[in-house]
C-alpha cells in the first residue's frame, strides 16, 4: 500500500429515509481544523435516497464538496448495500482518513468496511487530532471502563478510520451561501446481494427520545427512588420542554428504558441546560456530559462528585428541591 496515494478527510453521513442525522454535521466541524491543518479536502459522503439536499447541507456546513450514491436500494440502512457503496468509493478515491458516527448503523458499517479494506479503525471516539510527529490522525477514547483514555494511530493502512460518538463535538454554523461541487456516482447493488429485507419499520416509544439532540435534559439517577417517583422529573421537563434522562442505575432498576440513558454506555449529550437529580456523577455517567454548556446538580450529599462537574449545585432532598423549581419555573412562565 502506498500511502502517498491516498487525500483527503472524508466524513460519512448518515441519512434515515433521506434525512440526515446531526453527527455528519458535527463531525464536519470536528474534521474542518483537521483538514486545514493536513491541507487537503474535507468531503462529504452521503449515500441514500433522495440525498442531494443533504450534500448540498453538508457543504454549507464546511464540506469542500460532496460524493454521493443515490438509489432505491439505499432508502433503508442495510449493511450489504452500504458496505459494498463505501467500499467502491474509498477504492476509487482513496481517502487518507474516513469517518463515521459512532450510531447504531455507523457501528455496524465501519467495522465492516475496515475490514474490506483490510486497515484499522478506532471505534467509539470522542476526540480527534492530527498527530504533530508523524501527521497521522490520533483517535481518542475512553477504554477501561472510562477509567483511561487511549489514543490510537493507524500508522500503515489507509483509509484511517474511525467512529465518533453523536453530540461529542458541535455543529459549525450553516452558511446558506457556500457552494461546492456535488459528485454522484452510480453503484448499483443487486437485490439478491442484500442479504436482509426490511419488512416493517416499528417506531419503539422509546425511539422518539432524542437525547442527543436536546437542548435541555433533566437527568435523575438511583436517588429518585422509585419509577414513580420520576414523575417529579417528568413535570419539571415538562415545565421547560426538556427530554428526561436517567443513569444507568436507573436503567438497571428496570425504572427507564435504555434508551434515556446517559453515559458511557449510554448516550453522549450536549444540552445546553443538563440537570443530574439524585446521580452521584460516577465518572462513567459524567462521561456522557462534557458536552453540556450548564450542568446543574440536585444531590442530598454535598461531597457527591457530581458537584466537581457541576456549574452549579444544590444540596438538598430532591423531593423537596425538584417541585420547589418546578413550580417556581411555572410561575416565571406564567
Ligand atoms: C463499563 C461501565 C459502564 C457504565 N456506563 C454508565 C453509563 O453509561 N451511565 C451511567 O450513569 N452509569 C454508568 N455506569 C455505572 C456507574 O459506574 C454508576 O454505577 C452509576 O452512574 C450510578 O448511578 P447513580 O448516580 O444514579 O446512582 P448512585 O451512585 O447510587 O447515586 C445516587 C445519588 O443520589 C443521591 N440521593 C439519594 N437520595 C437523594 C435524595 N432524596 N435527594 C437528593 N439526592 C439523593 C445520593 O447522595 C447519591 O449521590 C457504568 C459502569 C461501568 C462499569
Amino acid at each position: 500500500m502506498n500511502l502517498a496515494d491516498y487525500k483527503n478527510i472524508w466524513v460519512f453521513i448518515e441519512t434515515e429515509c433521506g434525512k440526515p442525522k446531526n453527527v455528519g454535521f458535527e463531525l464536519i466541524n470536528a474534521a474542518k481544523p483537521l483538514a486545514q491543518e493536513k491541507g487537503c479536502e474535507l468531503i462529504a459522503v452521503v449515500i441514500g435516497k433522495d440525498i442531494e439536499g443533504v450534500a448540498k447541507d453538508a457543504i454549507c456546513y464546511g464540506a469542500d464538496s460532496a460524493i454521493i450514491v443515490d438509489g432505491p436500494e439505499y432508502e433503508y440502512y442495510t449493511t450489504d448495500a452500504f458496505a459494498k457503496a463505501l467500499v467502491a468509493l474509498v477504492e476509487k478515491y482513496k481517502p487518507e482518513t474516513l469517518m463515521i458516527g459512532a450510531t447504531n448503523n455507523g457501528r455496524d458499517l465501519g467495522p465492516r468496511v475496515s475490514c474490506r479494506l483490510k486497515t484499522g479503525l478506532t471505534a467509539d471516539c470522542t476526540a480527534i487530532a492530527i498527530d504533530e510527529e508523524t501527521g497521522n490522525v490520533a483517535w481518542t477514547r475512553p477504554t477501561f471502563g472510562g477509567n483511561l483514555m487511549a489514543t490510537i494511530m493507524c500508522p500503515e493502512n489507509r483509509p484511517q478510520m474511525g467512529t465518533v460518538r453523536p453530540a461529542v463535538f458541535k455543529k459549525g454554523d450553516y452558511d446558506e451561501a457556500k457552494t461546492g461541487e456535488i459528485v454522484k456516482e452510480e453503484i448499483t447493488v443487486a437485490a439478491d446481494e442484500i442479504r436482509t429485507t426490511l419488512i416493517e419499520r416499528v417506531k419503539e416509544v422509546a425511539e422518539s427520545i432524542n437525547l442527543e439532540e436536546a437542548e435541555i435534559i433533566v437527568s435523575g439517577g438511583r436517588g429518585v427512588g422509585s419509577q414513580e417517583n420520576f414523575q417529579l422529573l417528568q413535570d419539571l421537563a415538562d415545565v421547560l420542554g426538556a427530554t428526561v434522562g436517567c443513569s444507568r442505575a436507573v436503567v438497571d432498576a428496570g425504572w427507564m428504558p435504555h434508551a434515556h440513558q446517559v453515559g458511557q454506555s449510554g448516550k453522549t449529550v450536549a444540552p445546553k441546560l443538563y440537570f443530574a437529580i439524585g446521580i452521584s456523577g460516577a465518572i462513567q455517567h459524567v462521561a456522557g456530559i462534557s458536552g453540556a454548556d450548564t450542568i446543574v446538580a440536585i444531590n442530598k450529599d454535598p461531597d457527591a462528585p457530581i458537584f466537581d462537574v457541576a456549574d452549579y449545585g444544590i444540596v438538598g432532598n430532591l423531593n423537596e428541591v425538584v417541585p420547589a423549581l418546578t413550580e417556581a419555573f411555572k410561575a416565571q412562565k406564567a
